[in-house]
């Protein structure tokens, strides 16, 4: 088991990552302190991990939830049922709240926790890769809107992370490639190292080996460890980490919640925005080549679907980055060099949202 810490003064936390945890009852007492807990999870995860997380509370637990699994209970009447259910179980400000799950139960339980009482503690129990490598960390918790996703919601930071990369064992393919999409991300916007390590290990990160998975997890938090420490509330610098996400929302809000994958709208997303920064002068061809073959190898959707350009600019008008003066970018200056953008001509915007995708 790894430790790495998220530097935050009074709101640092640990994240946890490697095999068995969820396993240790002792160790899960130990990590998982307030006096009383209540579980959030949904319907393919628990009946493979909330008995041994119950098990562990013990007399401690006052009640759990368990949602139907995917991105469309992402939104305020669920969060209403979670909120009914912490007033029955008599849930009080020294509980605290579990999401054991992917990133939808964790956003969820997250923004739950920031608005219960006005706030109370909650933990992070991430099962699927995305959320390992990504949502857990850095306490941007959110609901969707039908006009946007995450357009409701808090930067409330977990006590802990709790990220058992055994529970990968279960989770089905579709859902572990939309993971690698963060993945990619991380290494796209500040890591050309890990760009290299990723290129090298392929065929094992396909296979699901569990060293290798558990390494890039590791590296993931890091980077995203670093970023968030720095700029916890996306004043300026923490946008680099929705590279991609400008594109990748419309897909996801315009198509249904739950139609593309968040991890599959990113990776199309992300080509969107390198053909963007290409076009800009930014990212030369042979780089663009490079972070595509990649992600086609690891088997991520590298096109968009067809939209029309005013649907793409109505959906990113609502973008949480853009402000009154317009949108703003994240782009790329070279792999492994995100930069902050928000001077883009609407022009060469619309020529790339024109285009299915621009080859290089
Ligand atoms: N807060 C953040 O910083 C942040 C970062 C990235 C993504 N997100 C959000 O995370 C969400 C996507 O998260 P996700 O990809 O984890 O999706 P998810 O939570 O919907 O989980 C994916 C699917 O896998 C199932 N599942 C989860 N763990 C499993 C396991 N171990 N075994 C079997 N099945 C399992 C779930 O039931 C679900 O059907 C999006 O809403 C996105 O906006 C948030
Ligand atoms: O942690 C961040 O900051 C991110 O942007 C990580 C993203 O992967 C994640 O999808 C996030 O929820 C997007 O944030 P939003 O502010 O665009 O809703
Ligand atoms: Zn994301």
């Amino acid at each position: 088991m790894h430790r790495l810490d998220v530097e935050l003064g009074d709101r640092s936390y640990a994240i946890h990552a490697g095999g068995d945890l969820l396993a240790d009852p002792e160790w899960l007492a130990r990590v998982l302190t307030a006096p009383a807990l209540f579980i959030i999870s949904d319907d393919n995860v628990a009946p493979h991990y909330l008995p041994s997380l119950r098990a562990a509370l013990g007399q401690r637990l006052r009640g759990e939830l368990v949602l139907p699994a995917g991105e469309a209970q992402k939104q305020l009447d669920t969060l209403s049922r979670v909120f009914d259910h912490l007033a029955e179980c008599r849930i009080g400000r020294d509980a605290a709240l579990v999401a054991l799950g992917g990133g939808v139960v964790g956003d969820l339980t997250g923004f739950a926790a920031a608005c219960w009482q006005r706030g109370i503690d909650f933990y992070q129990v991430p099962t699927t890769l995305l959320a390992q490598v990504d949502a857990s960390v850095g306490g941007k918790t959110a609901v969707n809107h039908p006009a946007g996703k995450n357009l409701i919601g808090a930067f409330h930071q977990p006590r802990a992370v709790i990220a058992d990369t055994d529970t990968l064992a279960t989770l089905p393919e579709r859902e572990f490639r939309a993971g690698l999409a963060e993945v990619v991300k991380h290494a796209l916007i500040a890591d050309p190292d890990f760009l290299a390590w990723l290129e090298a290990r392929v065929e094992a990160l396909n296979a699901r080996e569990p060293e290798t998975v558990g390494e890039t997890v590791l590296h993931c938090c890091r980077i995203k460890a670093a970023v968030v420490s720095e700029d916890e509330r996306e004043r300026g610098r923490r946008a680099i980490l929705n590279f991609g996400h400008t594109f990748g929302h419309v897909i996801e809000g315009a198509l249904g919640y739950g139609q593309w994958l968040h991890g599959e709208a990113v990776a199309a997303g992300m080509v969107q925005a390198m053909v963007l920064s290409r076009t800009l002068g930014l990212l030369n061809e042979e780089e663009q080549r490079r972070a595509v073959a990649l992600m086609e190898r690891l088997k991520l959707p590298c096109e968009p679907p067809a939209l029309s350009v005013d649907t793409w600019l109505e959906w990113m008008s609502r973008d949480k980055k853009a402000t009154s003066a317009g949108l703003r970018f994240v782009l790329l200056d070279g792999l492994g060099r995100a930069i902050i953008r928000d001077d883009v001509p609407e022009s060469r915007l619309r020529e790339v949202l024109a285009c299915e995708m621009q080859s290089p």
